[in-house]
């Protein structure tokens, strides 16, 4: 767990040892203290060199053993206080990552090298945490208050060429760290004397005064205010800025005291747990099976170094840079002349000139390619009609995929040649930049397809989940119910600021209707006219707010036949100074639509509280959550969750909303569910699905157990 050798003579060399990424579990706890001990009593030993098994110095804290009340073996506290006050100088040599504890580790050294390709950070805060194992104290007293204060924010990793000009890294190298290390801890340079037996402290972060920073109050109020308003509602950003100004203001021992008692607010709260579930739900994707008990790890994904793109619009422009960023060749296919050459400046600035793309407005182009991505607007028959052309026109063994968000996939792959080539690759708005890619398998799909898809996924840094083929697949089809919902709440009396401010402070970054100003209120009355919900020919003779014998809301249609699609056209559920204006603006029109809209209909407008809007909104989509765990369309709740934390910005601090619904109670979901049925009864999105009644009837077991209560169920995967 921590491998003591004496090297070079009088170096202690001691090196971590828990593979992947050498978390601090308390076996390396344990190995680090008793190897620290011996290296300060081994006579032999003059200096230490800290390092990483296998190219990667430390990953941070064990996450898996937060669960723990109190977790096992010596404390990082101590063991970082024990390394620093070593009298023998101690080198940390970092390859790969050295993040969270690994970093702080790090910072409990005397001195620290890097390899060229390494990084360093403090991620805590995407799991809820800040670094509160000295990390939040030492890191101000070593680059200053401002520079540490982003690193600890952001968590982002930050690349060895800027830590060595923050002064984070002592030296940065191409060669051997290790010998680099081993060496610099013997020799500082020819012409200094040697660091062995060379008084320390000035190296003791611990011992160092932050340094100073002017308008000390000013620069944390704003720090604070900046944090606040980012936060949406998650209380690590707010801790980190407390912490860090405990470093600026405090001697080390009571800053040490302060972080000890902010870890202490967070380490076992509500919000921790959801971000550490968030951290391994990102992960479990990436083993993914089928029904036919296919596996991440017993199938080949074919080479793919060639697409093309089909439809140069909204999506296929992002995708197309996404694969071009990933390294692939690609041809990009728009018919229409002026939408080609806006695209094609569009990709260009996006890939800022880099990226190896070409234009064609003939599908011919793809003849060649192994790989296509359908991008074109969302109508089955213009689909189908594509995928039967690109069956005739691609070479032998080429995969065929489609963006759709909703449609069949396997009538798309019943136009083609090879129906086993056929999968759907679900990217999200901007596609360059939204992390989740659902990839979406028909009963004909092969594993070996899902296998190319999933692993280019990978590729372009996309959160790849596998899910089963239905209407809407994962993400939309559970989105019908939500928006469903925030729609039925306007008739009875909300408006879109009274929806939106409540999902907003629950977390999201915009509420359900901005949300649907964004993307375009078209897309949604496209669907809605595929699925035969509205158009000329399906409302004459039926009553307006009935489809198929359920309650149904027309108030979106109405909107795109106002002309009102929402940012595009400078107006939707809100006003916008011009067309494709972001900032949106309450609309007297829309009160005064409303109204009219009610009053046709005889509708009473009544107060509705936030409260009734969060759980409105958010249990109908848990529900929806349980029916597609029951249908077997995603094969856990940790890839429903990663789909919605990925894809539609569900706030990572509640976990996704099947981890939110375990944190609620499925009990009082339920009992959420059967009071608004009952108000409802015509809604059937919000009768309890079996799935949930089962899993209250045994107890609400936690999520991890859940599995055991779907087995059994029929299921499609
Ligand atoms: C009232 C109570 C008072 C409480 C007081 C209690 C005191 C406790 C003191 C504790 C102080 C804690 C302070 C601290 O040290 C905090 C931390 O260090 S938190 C951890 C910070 N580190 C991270 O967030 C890094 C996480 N890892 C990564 O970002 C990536 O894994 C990495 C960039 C390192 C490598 O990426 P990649 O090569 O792509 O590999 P994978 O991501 O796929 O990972 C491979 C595999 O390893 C698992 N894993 C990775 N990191 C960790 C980890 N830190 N702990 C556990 N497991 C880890 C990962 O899940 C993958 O395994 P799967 O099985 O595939 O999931
Ligand atoms: N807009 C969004 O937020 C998302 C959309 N999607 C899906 O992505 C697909 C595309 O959507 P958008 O990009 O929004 O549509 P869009 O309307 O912006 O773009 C579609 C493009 O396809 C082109 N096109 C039509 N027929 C063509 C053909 N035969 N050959 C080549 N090009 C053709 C059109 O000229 C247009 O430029 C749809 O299936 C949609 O459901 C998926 C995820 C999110």
């Amino acid at each position: 767990m921590a491998q003591y050798r004496v090297v070079s003579g009088s170096v202690a060399l001691i090196t971590i040892q828990n593979p992947p990424v050498n978390a601090l579990r308390a076996a390396v706890r344990e190995g680090l203290f008793n190897t620290i001990k011996r290296a300060s009593s081994d006579p032999q030993v003059r200096s230490v060199v800290l390092s990483g098994h296998n190219g990667t110095f430390c990953g941070g804290a064990d996450i898996k053993e937060f669960g723990n009340v109190s977790l096992p073996g010596p404390h990082l506290v101590e063991i970082f206080q024990l390394m620093e006050d070593l009298v023998k100088p101690v080198v940390a040599a970092i390859e790969g990552f050295a993040l969270g504890g690994g970093l702080e580790l790090a910072l409990a050294c005397h001195y620290r090298i890097g390899h060229s390709k390494a990084k360093v950070g403090f991620p805590e805060v995407n799991l809820g945490l800040f670094p509160g194992a000295g990390g939040s104290q030492r890191l101000p007293r070593l680059v200053g208050v401002p520079a540490a204060l982003d690193i600890i924010i952001t968590g982002r990793h930050v690349a060895a060429g800027e830590a060595l000009k923050l002064g984070l890294l002592d030296r940065v190298i191409d060669q051997n760290t290790v010998d680099a290390a081993v060496t610099f801890s013997k020799i500082q340079k020819c012409t200094s004397p040697p660091i062995s037996g060379k008084p320390l402290d000035n190296h003791r972060l611990g011992n160092r005064p932050c340094p100073p920073l002017e308008n000390m109050d000013a620069f944390f109020e704003e720090a604070m205010k900046r944090v606040h308003s980012r936060a949406r509602g998650a209380v690590a950003p707010i801790t980190c800025v407390q912490a860090v100004r405990g470093a600026a203001t405090l001697p080390f021992h009571k800053g040490m005291e302060l972080e000890k008692m902010l870890l202490g607010t967070l380490f076992n709260s509500a919000q921790a747990q959801a971000s550490q579930y968030c951290f391994f739900a990102e992960r479990a994707g990436a083993r993914w099976s089928m029904p036919s008990g296919a596996r991440w790890d017993t199938c080949k994904a074919k080479p793919i170094s060639t697409a093309a793109v089909i439809g140069l619009g909204t999506m296929g422009r992002g995708i197309t840079v996404a694969l071009a960023r990933a390294g692939l060749s690609v041809v990009a296919v728009e018919t229409q002349e002026h939408q080609l050459a806006e695209a094609q400046r569009a990709v260009s600035r996006m890939l800022k000139g880099g990226g190896r793309v070409s234009y064609s407005p003939d599908l011919q182009a793809a003849a060649e390619v192994d790989l296509v991505v359908e991008a074109v607007f969302e109508d089955m028959a213009i689909k189908e009609k594509i995928f039967k052309q690109l069956s005739e026109v691609c070479k032998p063994g080429t995969l065929l995929t489609t963006n759709t968000s909703t449609l069949d996939i396997d009538r798309l792959a019943s136009c083609t040649r090879d129906p086993q080539l056929v999968v759907g690759m679900h990217f999200f708005a901007p596609a360059h930049i939204m992390r989740l890619l659902e990839v979406v398998y028909g009963p004909r799909s092969s594993p070996e397809a899902v296998a190319t898809a999933m692993q280019l996924g990978k590729r372009m840094g996309k959160v790849s989940v596998a899910v089963g083929n239905c209407t809407g697949f994962v993400g939309n089809r559970m989105l019908k119910p939500y928006l469903e919902q925030a729609n039925f709440l306007l008739e009875e009396g909300a408006t879109p600021e009274l929806v939106d401010a409540a999902l907003e402070e629950f977390g999201f970054p915009m509420g359900v209707f901005k949300m649907s100003d964004l993307s375009g209120l078209d897309v949604g009355w496209r669907v809605r006219k595929e699925e035969g919900l509205t158009g000329p020919g399906v409302t004459a003779g039926q009553p307006m707010r009935i489809r198929h014998g359920r309650r149904y809301s027309p108030l979106g249609d109405l909107m795109c036949e106002e002309g009102r699609y929402g940012q595009k056209t400078g107006s939707g559920w809100y006003l916008y100074d011009k067309p494709g204006g972001r900032v949106a603006r309450s609309d007297p029109w829309l009160r005064n639509f409303l109204e009219q809209y009610r009053a046709r209909h005889g509708l009473v407008a009544r107060r509705i509280s936030q409260q009734e809007v969060l759980e409105r909104c958010l249990y109908a989509l848990i529900n929806e959550g349980f029916r597609v765990l029951e249908d077997g369309i995603a094969a856990s709740p940790q890839n429903i969750d990663a789909i919605y934390v990925f894809g539609y910005s569900w706030p990572k601090h509640r976990g996704g909303p099947m981890f939110y619904a375990s944190q609620v109670g499925l009990a009082r979901v339920l009992e959420g569910l059967n009071h608004y049925h009952q108000a409802h009864p015509d809604v059937p999105h919000l009768e309890p699905c079996s799935l949930l009644r089962r899993l209250v009837a045994s107890g609400s077991p936690p999520i991890n157990k859940w599995s055991e209560v779907v087995k059994g169920h029929r299921s499609q995967l």
